[in-house]
């Protein structure tokens, strides 16, 4: 999910950032061109303007009219009244000769004017700078026309006044405004403020380095801007300089105002990065789910096993998929290595030679027998057995002999014992027989003559023929004996067998210390232990 969730927003931020910069230049193209509207129909207005004064001078010089006549045509154009706030007419020496306002108020000479001297100078109609009108005391500019009579001669100037603070005026630009938040400004080529706002700025030249937007509309002909701070907020600016007058008009807008589409574009982008995220993540983990069962499988058989609970095969699944592999490649090494703990475990229980059990086997399962037979109240025996005159055998046929006459003897023991008693060999000749689920003493008895009669047939061994016996002390048990107490009964018993003159065995029950019965070569008396020792 983490790595999802990173991926959408590498991929979905860098596609909103190129959007993002893709929307910047068409918002950027789109408030250049209704700034380009706007500009043209201020250009339209100021040359209307123009024209309808254009138009009276024409009338003035076709109809040959004076000075005298001035006042007449001005006031029989009604038109003038809507288009301007006054127009008046100036003769030569700036002397007023006409005027449809304001008739009353004190006659203003505007012989210094530097709109009249040039309209003097130039022959021609112009547009004033920005500049504080002397009748009203407010910002206006003024659209002058000269006067001809009929052989070309200039003898009046006439002037029309825009009052910039004039609400038709300045509505008449707010209504140009694109964006509604922000604002609309016209500043002159010198850096004077014609239109703003803040109606304190008109007719000011503030210091640019404060209004960012200003100095930014001041640098081009027209372009806008998008990394401007005006007024404490980062803003878009516009700007396009007008053809009539050499002014720019220019708006400035909240950057959020502008880019509001762009903001609703990241709350939709962020919305859907997180729903793809969220399902991502939901079915990559449905699917890590489904791809990860075998593997919980896997572990639930590792730990079957390890429990105890079931065997490796567990492990030896069908699965072709890499878990099946990995599973099978498990069961594999587990059963190599059950087999070599198989095979340490028969090589530290088994005698090497015979292939019985050995001494450490025995020992630990006497007193295990021991306790399973007092649990089920039945007699236990063990059988003490000794190769006579081993040495002997080893002596004159050699060792490989005495080895072969050992296997042998423990393969016709193995052979006269049910499946149920135990075998082991304890060292050299020295083999034990472990009897378990006996009935009576009786029922040894009948024990050690199978052991005779396993020893009457001679021995093949190396070639060599022999008569092998052996001498064999049983004990037996039906109560609570120790191992070590049945082990020296069984003894006890033997050494009789070898007073008696061995190839015999003797019963002794555990704790009597007196040999049950005695049968050998040479039929024995029955002897406490220390007589047999000593014999
Ligand atoms: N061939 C062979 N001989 C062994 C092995 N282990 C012990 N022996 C020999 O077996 C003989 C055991 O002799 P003893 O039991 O002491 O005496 P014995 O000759 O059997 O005499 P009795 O027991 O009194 O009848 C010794 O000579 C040992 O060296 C073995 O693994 N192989």
């Amino acid at each position: 999910m983490a790595m999802v969730l990173i991926a959408a927003i590498a991929v979905g931020g860098l596609s909103l950032l190129i959007a993002e910069v893709q929307m910047q230049r068409m918002t950027g193209a789109q408030e250049l061109s209704a700034l380009a509207g706007a500009a043209a129909y201020i250009d339209n207005d100021l040359h209307a303007k123009q024209q309808l004064l254009k138009s009276l001078a024409e009338e003035a010089q076709v109809r040959n009219l004076g000075p005298a006549d001035v006042q007449a045509l001005l006031e029989a154009h009604s038109t003038l009244r809507d288009e301007f706030i006054n127009v008046a007419s100036y003769d030569a020496h700036g002397d007023r000769i006409a005027s449809l306002r304001n008739r009353q108020d004190k006659a203003l000479n505007v012989s210094g004017r530097a709109y009249f001297q040039q309209t003097l100078a130039g022959r021609e109609g112009m547009i004033s700078e920005p500049f504080k009108s002397g009748l009203s005391g407010r910002p206006a500019v003024a659209l002058t026309q000269p006067l001809a009579d009929a052989k070309g001669e200039i003898y009046a100037v006439l002037v029309g006044g825009i009052d910039l603070l004039r609400p038709s005026f300045a509505a008449q630009i707010e209504a140009l405004r694109s964006i509604p938040q922000g604002y609309l400004f016209i500043v002159s080529a010198d850096g004077t403020v014609v239109h703003h706002p803040n109606k304190d700025l008109i007719l000011t030249r503030p210091d640019l380095e404060e209004r960012p937007a200003l100095h930014a509309a001041l640098a081009a002909p027209e372009g806008w801007r998008a990394d401007l701070v005006d007024d404490g907020q980062p803003v878009f600016v516009a700007y396009k300089r007008l053809r009539q007058v050499d002014w720019t008009v220019g708006v400035s807008s909240p950057l959020h105002e502008a880019f509001a589409p762009m903001a609703a574009v990241w709350m939709k982008g962020i919305a859907a990065a997180a729903v793809f995220t969220a399902l991502a993540g939901v079915f990559g983990w449905g699917l890590v789910k489904v791809l990860m069962e075998p593997l919980d499988r896997l572990q639930k058989s590792v730990e079957a096993i390890d429990s105890g609970a079931t065997d490796i095969e567990a492990l030896d699944v069908q699965d072709r998929d890499e878990f099946g592999l990995l599973s099978r490649a498990l069961y594999r090494l587990s059963r190599h290595r059950q087999q070599a703990e198989d095979e340490l475990h028969r090589l530290a229980t088994t005698d090497v030679l015979t292939g019985t059990y050995n001494r450490r086997m025995f020992d630990d399962f006497l007193p295990a027998a021991l306790a399973r037979a007092r649990r089920a109240g039945e007699a236990l025996a063990v059988a003490f057995l000794d190769v006579d005159s081993f040495k002997h055998i080893n002596d004159t046929y050699g060792h490989a002999v005495g080895d072969a006459v050992l296997v042998e003897f423990a393969r016709r023991l193995q052979g006269a014992v049910r499946r149920t008693d135990t075998v082991a060999r304890l060292a050299g000749d020295e083999f034990v027989i472990v009897y378990e689920q006996l009935g009576d003493a009786d029922e040894a008895h009948q024990l050690g003559g199978k052991l005779m009669a396993a020893m009457e047939r001679p021995f093949q061994a190396g070639g060599a023929t022999l008569r092998v016996t052996a001498s064999v002390g049983i004990a037996i048990t039906r109560h609570h004996a120790s191992a070590q107490a049945v082990m020296q009964s069984a003894d006890y018993a033997l050494y009789g067998v070898k007073a008696a003159g061995r190839d015999g065995y003797a019963v002794n029950v555990v704790g009597t210390e007196k040999l049950a019965c005695v049968r050998g070569r040479e039929q024995a008396r029955v002897r406490p232990r220390e007589e047999a020792v000593r014999a």
